[in-house]
């Protein structure tokens, strides 16, 4: 039986993309690394593909947050402060529910991520619904597709 976890996206199966993991025995985030090399440009912003989806039970959201060392290791930041990853996200039949990390440059040179490097980390938690609570449609998509 499978509860949450994680898979690799249709398009970068064979080609190299490591799972997920924690780094350690009690860590709460799931390291998500690049599945491409991307540089951004000073001040720049771009999404980087993680070649990852997740699928978790209807009452549970995947968190996406920066990685404390990003800032000063990489001179990069989390630029939506933190990524709400919905359960319906996952294989939404735009995007078949890969997750991005939307990455700024804070620094005065451009920024190279390499492919395998990790970029930012997933916590899974449960969440509550409030009274009253109506909500029954479907996604389709991310990053505004529910429109403004
Ligand atoms: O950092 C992020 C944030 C979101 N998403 C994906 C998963 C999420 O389920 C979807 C929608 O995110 P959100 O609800 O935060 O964005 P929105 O601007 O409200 O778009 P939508 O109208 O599609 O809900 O985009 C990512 O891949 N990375
Ligand atoms: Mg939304």
């Amino acid at each position: 039986m499978t509860i949450r976890g994680f898979e690799i996206i249709t398009k970068y199966k064979n080609t190299d993309i490591t799972l997920p993991f924690r780094a350690t025995a009690h860590a709460a985030g799931y390291d998500l690394s690049a599945a491409e090399t991307i540089s951004i440009a000073p001040n720049d912003i771009k999404l980087i593909p993680t070649g990852i989806k997740a699928y978790m039970q209807p009452s549970e959201v995947l968190y996406l947050y920066d990685r404390s060392s990003n800032p000063s290791k990489k001179g990069l930041v989390l630029i939506n402060s933190v990524g709400v990853i919905d359960g319906d996200y996952y294989n939404n039949p735009d995007n078949e529910g890969h997750i991005f990390a939307r990455m700024k440059n804070i620094t005065d040179e451009v920024v190279t991520v390499e492919k395998g490097e990790r970029i930012v980390q997933g916590v899974f938690a449960p969440f509550l619904i409030a009274d009253a609570d109506s909500a029954d449609g479907a996604r389709v998509g991310g990053f505004g597709s529910t429109g403004k």
